[in-house]
């Protein structure tokens, strides 16, 4: 089996994607997007992305296009995230950092504690920064890695363990082409286009428990400028139960959704 995920080689979602199939041949693409785009190739039968991080929350690229293609969500996986800071020389004194912005943002309040306020350089994936830093022949360049990328690179390292939070985590999802087949403990996932209201999230919860089905996670989400606000959904039960499918036509009633995937239900939720 092939599966495509963020790289190059030594993301998170590498990580991630080595415990969410263990003999899969992993391939690699260069954003978020191109990882939508490639598993429309025939050989290529699964993706692995990540959702949503306990700190810096949302990744927008993954919610937009999971509303643009028709695949379907057929598990999550939620790993503990710890970032180390690599480079040549002081921290302080680095002229430009190297940084996935979910990386940055969960590693922001240590990284003034370390004195580090050169430039940002925005990078696509941990896996980059710690490519673009290999290739930095001055040592004027930190970068924020991947444990996994530090040894791959063969790179020095500055500070272990530069996340904020130490329980920072990051929850990957798992995508197909097909619906994956209920196990009798699922839970479906779902967008739902509309304001965020507190009015509105009731309703919803009402709906659901009408046909006694649980709402295990309800959070509205601010994308960037253009889009319309909506609703990242989870609830027990497998789209092929009929109770599912009664509290999609109420919902549907009211608002647009879109149904993304019935899968296993986490463990943590
Ligand atoms: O850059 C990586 O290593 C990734 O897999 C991406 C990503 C993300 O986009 O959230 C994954 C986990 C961490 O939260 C930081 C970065």
């Amino acid at each position: 089996m092939k599966l495509v995920t963020l790289g190059p080689k030594g993301t998170f979602s590498h990580q991630a994607s080595k415990k969410a199939h263990k003999n899969a041949e992993i391939v690699f693409a260069d954003s978020i997007d191109a990882v939508f785009f490639r598993l429309g190739e025939k050989e290529i039968q699964e993706a692995v992305v990540p959702i949503q991080n306990n700190r810096s929350g949302f990744v927008e690229e993954t919610v937009v296009n999971l509303m643009k293609y028709d695949f379907s969500i057929r598990g999550c996986l939620t790993e503990k995230i710890t970032h180390f800071l690599a480079g040549k020389g002081k921290p302080e004194e680095a002229k430009s950092l190297l940084a996935h912005p979910h990386a940055f943002a969960q590693c922001k309040e240590t990284l003034d504690a370390l004195g580090v306020h050169c430039k940002v350089v925005e990078t696509l994936s941990n896996g980059h920064s710690a490519m673009q830093l290999k290739l930095d022949q001055k040592g004027e360049t930190i970068a924020i890695v991947s444990p996994l990328a530090a040894e791959i690179y063969k790179l020095p390292v500055l500070k272990e363990h530069i996340e904020d939070d130490p329980e920072n985590a990051t929850t990957f999802l798992i995508i197909g082409k097909e619906v994956k087949k209920a196990t009798g403990n699922d839970c479906s996932a779902f967008l739902i286009f509309s304001d965020p209201l507190k009015a509105v999230e009731n309703q919803i919860r009402a709906l659901a428990k009408e046909k006694k089905c649980e709402v295990l996670k309800l959070e509205n989400l601010l994308l960037q400028e253009g889009h319309t606000p909506l609703y990242f959904m989870e609830m027990t039960g497998h789209i092929f139960e009929e109770k599912v499918q009664e509290v999609i036509a109420n919902l549907k009633q009211k608002f647009l959704l879109k149904h993304l995937g019935s899968y296993e239900r986490p463990n943590h939720t």
